[in-house]
């Protein structure tokens, strides 16, 4: 696991400010998704900020008439109170107004932030889709992959944050023309008091981004022993094995010099916060002294002093407020721009894929020399590696755990690119085809095949989804993979969840299992197909019945089998036996037999088994 987080705040990949500043220009974009989303509610929401951004200082003012309204009725002899109630009548309905007016907000902010939230989760989703899966078996691209994706609420949160700075600014700058108005010099006393706080704040959040960007692939790490330790899927292993101490002491250690870290930075940043803010407590109080001394000789009336201290009162905490939200609009900012350089990256193609799709596979496909070793590693793995499939021949590969087989499916399918060589199909490099097109060739079922747990209709439609309603279809395709045994006795049938992980699923035998996913290759009446190591955790039987449907049925159709049964192995046209890297031998099982290498030895030796 890489290992590339801070050890200390003292380290030298700590984000910039600069940086910190510079993810702001992604804030206008993300306005521009957020209207897309909702454009009406964007719009209520802004309305009911105007009118919230407004509403501080009217009432002050509101309470500023009342006072010396009631100063001026108790000093004369003839009362009329006619205008004193109906300020504070005015008050009361502002109030209500104000409380109205913020639950709106934090209505609007909510249904808002869920519909941006399912929107951007759908793009991660898709994008995710479109990127090569060599790039998402690369950790630094999976670590920015999970930051976009773990930071969807802080993104929502954002939204409230952006939106309530802009409407703190108006509160902020009608307040400020009050003092203007009456007292100017308050103003300077203001903008010492919150300077400190405000570097304080933003020098602090940036600090905590670098932490823990710095430490997304041990997060990750947690997460994952979270998982492991937790789960229905584990729990069989980590009980018989003893593992829970294994686990939580790793779990442990690793949160523990996190959580370190952290506590070190939260302590300094609550410490510091305080004695700023006691300097903008003082600052307040000298504020007041000033206006009570102007009181007093006089200058200003009683309802002014109560104007003035409410707006310094309100204005520091508003600009407290303006800037640590600023900080945290700074620092969701950089996640947003993870996010944006996530949804961004590049999915232009490699190559120039100039060449139309064949209608028909005429000649078929030929590896011509070969290399491959995995990004990010030197071990060669594929070294230099010929032969052709011919249209309509049945293909298997053989080699002993590791040789390379499934990779050279992997190279076949384009999911990674020889280092050296090239794979043609029809005399073309199949690069020079557009990918999505290709790989419609194929109908694949991995040795790796995933278990979705969704009914058992849906696990099978996933082969061609667009036929998730063709019943018949599906039926068909159950039957012949010998699935519909397996549906037969669920009490749901075809509708039956699979899993135990939602209510009322049922779980399958490994056997059961692939039947499932062997319907998923009948479902695509695809050129191609490809199965590895598709009848594993079949019992002998019921792998003989599915190899001899599967020949059956792809007659005239390319395949290749990966297996390492030699019953099966030995019905396919020809025989490709590959031994670390290399073509060892090829030809039919007859010829294979002759030749007397290492085929016949393991043939051999699978039959003594047998006997
Ligand atoms: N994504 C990957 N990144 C790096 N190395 C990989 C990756 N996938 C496989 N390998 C390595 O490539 C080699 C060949 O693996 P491959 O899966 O092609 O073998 P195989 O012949 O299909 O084996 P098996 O019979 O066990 O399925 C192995 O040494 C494996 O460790």
């Amino acid at each position: 696991m890489a290992r590339s987080r801070l050890k200390s705040l003292k380290d030298k990949e700590k984000t910039s400010l600069r940086k910190s500043f510079s993810a702001l220009i992604y804030i206008p974009r993300f306005f521009k998704e957020i209207w897309k989303t909702n454009k009406k509610r964007f719009l209520l929401s802004a309305i009911c900020r105007l009118i919230g951004a407004f509403l501080p200082v009217i009432i002050l003012w509101v309470g500023k008439i009342i006072i010396d309204e009631i100063i001026l009725q108790s000093g004369s002899e003839v009362t009329n109170f006619t205008r004193l109630w109906t300020f504070v009548g005015l008050e009361f309905a502002l109030i209500v107004l104000s409380d109205l007016v913020s639950r709106a907000i934090s209505l609007t902010d909510s249904l808002l932030g869920d519909a941006y939230s399912i929107n951007s989760s759908v793009t991660i989703i898709k994008k995710t889709n479109q990127i090569d899966i060599s790039l998402l078996e690369d950790s630094e691209f999976y670590d920015k992959l999970e930051r976009a994706r773990t930071q969807t609420a802080g993104r929502v949160g954002l939204m409230s944050n952006a939106l309530g700075e802009i409407q703190s600014l108006i509160s902020i700058a009608t307040l400020v023309a009050g003092l203007i108005y009456f007292e100017p010099y308050l103003i300077i006393l203001l903008v010492l008091s919150i300077i400190p706080s405000f570097i304080n704040e933003i020098w602090f959040s940036q600090q905590q981004y670098s932490l823990a960007r710095g430490w997304t692939a041990e997060r990750r790490e947690l997460d994952y022993l979270r998982f492991i330790g937790a789960n229905n899927q584990t729990a069989k292993e980590i009980k018989l094995f003893g593992l829970t101490d294994f686990i939580v002491d790793r779990f442990k250690n690793l949160s523990e010099e996190y959580f370190q870290l952290n506590k070190k930075l939260a302590v300094k940043r609550s410490a510091l916060g305080f004695v700023f803010n006691v300097l903008g407590t003082l600052s307040y109080y000298g504020a007041y002294i000033f206006i009570i001394y102007r009181v007093v000789s006089g200058v200003i009336t009683l309802g002014e002093l109560t104007f003035l201290s409410g707006s310094f009162n309100r204005l520091t905490r508003n600009l407290q407020e303006f800037f640590s939200k600023f900080t945290r609009i700074t620092e969701s900012a950089l996640y947003l721009k993870d996010y944006f350089e996530f949804i961004d990256l590049s999915i232009v193609p490699k190559h120039k894929e100039d060449q139309p799709i064949p209608e028909k596979i005429m000649s078929g496909f030929e590896f011509r020399d070969v290399h491959f070793s995995y990004p990010d590693s030197d071990n060669d793995i594929l070294k230099g590696v010929n032969f052709k499939i011919s249209a309509g021949e049945k293909m298997a590969f053989v080699g002993q755990n590791g040789a390379g087989k499934t990779t050279l499916t992997k190279l076949l399918l384009r999911f990674y690119e020889p280092t050296s060589g090239e794979i043609l199909l029809d005399g073309i490099n199949i690069n020079r085809f557009k990918k999505d097109a290709y790989q419609k060739f194929f109908g694949v079922i991995f040795q790796d095949f995933f278990r979705y747990e969704f009914t058992v209709k849906e696990n099978i439609a996933v082969g061609d989804i667009a036929e998730l309603d063709n019943q018949e279809k599906i039926k068909h395709a159950a039957e012949l993979s010998l699935a519909s045994e397996v549906i037969s006795e669920l009490k749901k049938g075809y509708d039956q969840q699979l899993g135990k992980r939602f209510a009322k699923g049922q779980e399958l035998s490994g056997g059961q299992w692939q039947k499932v996913a062997l319907a998923r290759a009948y479902m695509k009446n695809a050129e191609v197909m490809i199965l590895d190591e598709p009848t594993s955790a079949l019992d002998a039987k019921a792998e003989s019945d599915v190899f001899k449907r599967f020949i059956g049925l792809t007659q005239g159709k390319t395949s290749l089998i990966i297996s390492h049964r030699f019953s099966t192995v030995r019905q396919a046209d020809r025989i490709l036996v590959l031994d670390e890297g290399k073509i060892l031998e090829i030809g039919t099982h007859e010829q294979l037999m002759a030749n007397q290498a290492l085929y016949a030895q393991l043939f051999q030796l699978q039959a003594e088994g047998y006997q």
